[in-house]
């Protein structure tokens, strides 16, 4: 099949993601109420991500530590959203990370059903599949115990089995193969290669080169949050190899300064550097809008800083005992004394006036004492 008559499956235009660097979780709360940004360190984990991925096509992910390979495959996934840019993706995704997903205090078969459930399959059709995704997984007793006691290979195996019986469009794999033993690794590769011959998309993210040149149609180099070089495997893999053995070769100290820059070119993007890396590309201004959740603009926190006063308010008004009308024609009885509650007579509708008690005479054991 030519890639002119395959269908796009995976399109991102300018895809970022920035990171907020709070020193404490309470700067995060505190963030929340703050109209300027300004003071609070980012990071942008990518930087204007161009891709068009095709049906049937496996595409290896490689770059070095912290170059955004996770970043993008969890944005692929759904499991974060971008910061700004255009994401089209054509079906179901499902990601394969080590332990990704799963749940530590419920057993390998619990979370068998849980992951099924959550991807919309029912009861009756997770029961049609489960031999199979635990013969596949070959945990043997292990099943039955708490994900938390498994080894990150173990786990591996369980997000492997779960996410090809669940036969998404889209397969992500971040690692999850390079803790395998060599069996399950050959089980996978089989499975992979199935996938591919039912025209489905495999992004693979991986260290082992050897991996991805078996695995690989295409291949992502990801630098420091953009994109170094995308095409044939053969290629990139040979530029990707040269450059890692030049970095080699470097002192520890040219090694550092060399991530610092990177790094420190990371820190200091922002819109406006984004706005003329567009301009750069020829992109519409549109492409660098965000996702309809993301964060909260300036309006969204006066609204909500109008809805908590108004909340106060009515609070306020609640505990008082005042009804709202007489708040809002005179506000100061907010402040004074709450009217007593009035108990009304159940057969006249009226309220009950009670009578004052009269001082009694001081004799002693009866009434009043003074
Ligand atoms: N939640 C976060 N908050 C702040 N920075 C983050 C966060 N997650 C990732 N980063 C930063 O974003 C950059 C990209 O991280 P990412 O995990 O995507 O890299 P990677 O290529 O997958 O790395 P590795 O090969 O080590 O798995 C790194 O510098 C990382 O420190």
């Amino acid at each position: 099949m030519t890639q002119e008559n395959r269908q796009v499956k995976v399109r991102m235009e300018m895809i970022t993601k920035e990171y907020d660097l709070y020193k404490k979780k309470s700067d995060k709360v505190k963030a929340l109420f703050k109209f300027s940004q300004k003071d609070i360190p980012h990071f942008w984990a990518l930087k204007g991500v161009d891709l068009e991925v095709y049906s049937g096509e496996t595409v290896g992910l490689i770059g070095i530590n912290g170059s955004g390979k996770s970043t993008l495959s969890n944005i692929l996934a759904g499991i974060i959203p971008q910061t700004s840019g255009v994401l089209e993706i054509k079906g179901e995704t499902s990601i394969i990370a080590i332990g990704a997903g799963l749940k530590g205090q419920l057993t390998g078969l619990e979370n068998i059903r849980l992951k099924c459930l959550m991807t919309g399959l029912t009861n009756e059709q997770i029961d049609v599949i489960l031999d199979d995704i635990i013969a596949f997984a070959d945990l043997g007793a292990f099943i039955d115990q708490p994900v938390k006691n498994y080894s990150s290979g173990m786990k591996s195996r369980l997000g492997f089995a779960i996410a090809v019986h669940n036969n998404p469009d889209i397969l992500i794999i971040d690692e999850a193969l390079s803790v395998g033993d060599d069996t399950f690794y050959q089980k996978c590769v089989e499975r992979i290669e199935q996938f591919k011959s039912e025209g489905k998309t495999i992004f693979f993210v991986s260290h082992s080169l050897a991996q991805i040149e078996k695995l690989c149609t295409r291949v992502l180099w990801m630098h420091y949050g953009e994109v170094k070089m995308f095409g044939e495997t053969a290629e990139v893999v040979k530029e990707y190899k040269d450059f890692t053995a030049w970095f080699r070769k470097q002192s520890p100290k040219e090694k550092k300064a060399y991530q610092d820059n990177y790094k420190s070119q990371q820190t200091a993007f922002n819109e406006e550097k984004l706005a003329e890396l567009a301009k750069e590309k020829n992109k519409d201004p549109e492409v660098l809008k965000g996702p309809p959740i993301g964060k909260m603009t300036r309006f969204t926190k006066v609204m909500l800083g109008v809805a908590v006063l108004a909340l106060i308010f009515l609070g306020a008004i609640n505990i008082n005992g005042r009804a709202l009308t007489t708040v809002i024609k005179q506000p100061t009885v907010l402040f004074e004394k709450p009217m007593p509650l009035k108990r009304l007579d159940p057969k006249t509708g009226k309220p009950i006036v009670q009578k004052k008690k009269t001082k009694q005479s001081p004799v002693k054991g009866k009434g009043y004492e003074g």
